[in-house]
This record gives C-alpha cells, structure tokens and sequence, in this order.
C-alpha cells in the first residue's frame, strides 16, 4: 500500500503516519516545512513516546519526505493508495491545487485504481470539504472517473499530541494512549484498507459531532478560562475547581444535545466526558493553553465547538449558561503569537462585542444570546 500524508506535525507523526506504517504502508510525508522534510527525508525514522498507562517508545522507521508542493507529490498522488492529511482545516483548500494535479496525472496516466482520500482535521466532515475544493480544480471530464476511483472519506480523529519538548529529536513526539480514528465505512472506493486503529463506521456523524463537542468543546473551555486564570497548561488548568467544575457542566450541556440527537446512553456519555476529563489532566503531557485555544475565530464559528452545541441547546430548549461562559473566555482570549487572536482583539476594540459576537459567531438572529455573552464577557473584563 502506498500512502501519501499531508502534514507531517503532531498528528501527522504521533497518529496518522504511525498507523500507516504500522500497517506496512509505503509512507511518504508531504510538508511546506522544508526543514522538517529534509530531517525526515534524512532520517527516515523517528520516535513516538507513548505516556501515560501502558507508556513504551515505538519506532517508526522506513518513511520518506517531500515538499508538499513540490513536482514529486504530484507523482506521488498519482501513484498511491490511501492519502491522508492533518495539515489544519484552514490549510486544505490550499493543498487542493496539489491534490488536484497529481488526480490529473492519475488519470492521464490511465491509473484506474481505487484510491481514498481522508482529511484527520478537528472540524466536522473535513473530506467533503477537500473534495469541493479539489473539485474545482479538475477538468469536467474528469468527473466521472472520480466518481468510480477516487473515495473522499470523512473521519473522526482523536489523541492529543502537544509539541515535543525541545531537548528531544526534533522529530520524536509525545503522544498520550488513548487514540480513535473513524472513518465513514460508506464512502470508500474498492475494498476498505486494513489499517489496525482505524475503525469503519456508517454512523460518521454521531462519532465527529460527539468528539468535537465534548472533548474539543471542553478542551477550548478549559484553555480560554485557563489563560484568564493565569494558567499556562491544560493540567494547570483543569485542576482549577472553579475551572473543572465550568468545564464539565459545559461538556454535559453539549452531551444533553448529543444525547438527544443521537440516542447516545445517558451513562456512557458521561463516562465519555470523565475520561476526557483525567485525559486533560495528564500528568505525563505539557500542553500549552495556547496551543488548545489557538485559531479563536476558528474555534468561535458558527460550525465549530462552542457555538454548534449552543445552537443545539437553543433547538432542543436545555440549559447553556456553561457554554456561554466558554463563549465569553474565548473573546477573551489574546496571544501575540496567533494571528486569529489578533484579529479578534482588533475587532473587538473596533465594533465592540456585540457586533463581533454577530460577525463572528453568526448570532444575528440571537439577540438574547448576545446579550447574555456580552454580559458574562464584561463582568471577566472587570475581574481580569
Ligand atoms: N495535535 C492534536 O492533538 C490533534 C488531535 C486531533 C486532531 N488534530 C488536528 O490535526 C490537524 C493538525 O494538527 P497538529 O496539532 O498536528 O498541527 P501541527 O501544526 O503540529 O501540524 C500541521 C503540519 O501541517 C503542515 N502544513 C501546513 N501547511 C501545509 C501544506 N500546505 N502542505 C503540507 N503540510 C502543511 C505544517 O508545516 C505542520 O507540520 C489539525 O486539523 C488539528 O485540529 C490535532
Ligand atoms: O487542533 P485544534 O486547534 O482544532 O484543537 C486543539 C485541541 O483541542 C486538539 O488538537 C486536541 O488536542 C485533539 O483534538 C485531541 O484529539
């Protein structure tokens, strides 16, 4: 089998990229960030350590790299099996053009054979967005041949792998244990690939929207009420009672609204939430609230994990006072690292809060909604 992956970061070599080349995948890592590809093109190998219960260090070996925009990922499009991307949703309409040429190159190349294509982003049916894109930028003819050969299959992913700690391999990566990654079984081309740690499902939705709205929706709040509170990690932060206690009422919120959407067991969930919760207090993971709450604007859209749950609760008539204090911490959010907070910072300070939270958030048919942000984002202004 051979595999493609764009994005040779956290996910990228903590998850993905091991799954392939455990399962003896031909892999090739395709990224802009020519020094990591030349290390990885280099080395050919790194380490994942795995922390945490059943902690062991796992060699990924035999691997190669190339730019990702470069004339050698068009052949290698044109030649693989599987292609896999955790690049950052923002980053796949910019990967299209790439994806887009090596399909053309396929097909001139008469290469009938099946190949699927899996976006492992954080956002909700990530594939189906890629594939509009690439789309786009294939010839009409085309189309059919797609339609018979090439799968766009969505995923669910999920493991948390903050950045390595600078005195390792640059390369080398910490991972936590736990790892899920679900694929929607219906939208493969040819014979579903055997790839162990890689789960076919027919029920895709209900597995993203409960990842990105529990443990992501849970994460973000975590790491902006964090950063309010002075904390610089996830752990810091989630051993905040004040913060724990917001964090996990806001996750039973969005659960009330899964539960209810998807007929999930009451318990389980909540079962589901508690896990995630000692996840976020790994003693063995440095991860940075910056890096959890990085990409605000992202985050506060209206398709995203703090405003799509509250647009449940709003549907079904539940309780959200929790969400809305996420809501609040995450306008509050500043970095001078990240663009996007910037961006938020400058917006507030030139429309004020109200009219952000509508341009933002899409909450221009909520005013009560605004109204009660706008006064939960205020009294943390003053007490800031
Ligand atoms: N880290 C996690 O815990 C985690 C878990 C689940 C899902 N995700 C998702 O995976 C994706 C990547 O996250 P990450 O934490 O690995 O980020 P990261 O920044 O560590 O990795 C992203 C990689 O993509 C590369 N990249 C950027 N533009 C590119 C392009 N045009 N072509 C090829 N490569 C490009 C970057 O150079 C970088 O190496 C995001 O969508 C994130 O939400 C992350
Ligand atoms: O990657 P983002 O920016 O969408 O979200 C930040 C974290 O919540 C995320 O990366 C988690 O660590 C991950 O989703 C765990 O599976």
């Amino acid at each position: 089998m051979k595999a493609v992956h764009f994005g040779a970061g956290n996910i990228g070599r903590g998850f993905i990229g091991k799954l392939l080349a455990d399962a003896q995948a031909e892999l090739t890592f395709a990224d802009v960030n020519q020094p990591l590809v030349d290390q990885l093109a280099h080395q050919q190998s790194y380490q994942v350590n795995v922390v945490g219960k059943d902690a062991r260090i796992e060699k990924v070996s035999r691997i190669s790299a190339i730019h990702s925009a470069s004339p050698d990922a068009i052949r290698q499009i044109a030649q693989a099996d599987i292609i896999t991307t955790a690049v950052g949703p923002q980053v796949l309409e910019k990967i299209a053009g790439t994806l887009a040429q090596g399909l053309i190159a396929r097909y001139q190349q008469g290469n009938n054979q099946p190949l699927n294509i899996i976006a492992c982003e954080n956002m909700v049916r990530g594939t189906s967005q890629l594939k509009q894109h690439v789309m786009l930028q294939v010839p009409e003819e085309m189309q059919g041949w797609m339609e018979q050969c090439i799968g766009f299959v969505d995923s669910a992913v999920d493991r948390i792998v903050p950045p390595g700690e600078a005195a390792n391999d640059p390369l080398d990566v910490t991972v936590e244990t736990f790892s899920e990654w679900i694929v929607d079984s219906t939208q493969f081309k040819g014979e579903l690939p055997h790839i162990e740690g890689m789960e076919p499902t027919a029920n895709l939705m209900a597995y993203i929207e409960r990842k990105l709205f529990t443990l992501n929706t849970g994460h973000a709040i975590t790491a902006y009420l964090g950063q309010l509170a002075g904390c610089k990690t996830i752990r810091d932060a989630i051993l905040n009672p004040d913060i724990r206690q917001i964090v996990k009422a806001a996750m039973e919120e969005s659960g009330a609204v899964l539960i209810r959407r998807y007929a999930f067991d009451p318990e389980q969930h909540a079962a589901y939430i508690d896990k995630i919760i000692s996840r976020f207090e790994n003693p063995y993971l440095h991860d940075d609230v910056e890096r959890v709450g990085r990409q605000p604007l992202r985050k506060l859209s209206d398709g995203d994990r703090l405003i799509k749950p509250l647009r449940g609760t709003l549907e079904y008539g539940l309780p959200h006072q929790n969400l809305l204090i996420g809501i609040a911490a995450a306008l509050s959010y500043r970095s001078e690292q990240d663009p996007q907070a910037q961006e938020l910072a400058t917006m507030l300070a030139s429309k004020g809060i109200e009219q952000t939270l509508r341009d933002v958030c899409n909450l221009q048919d909520q005013p009560k909604v605004v109204t009660q942000i706008t006064n939960v984002y205020n009294t943390m202004q003053h007490q800031a």
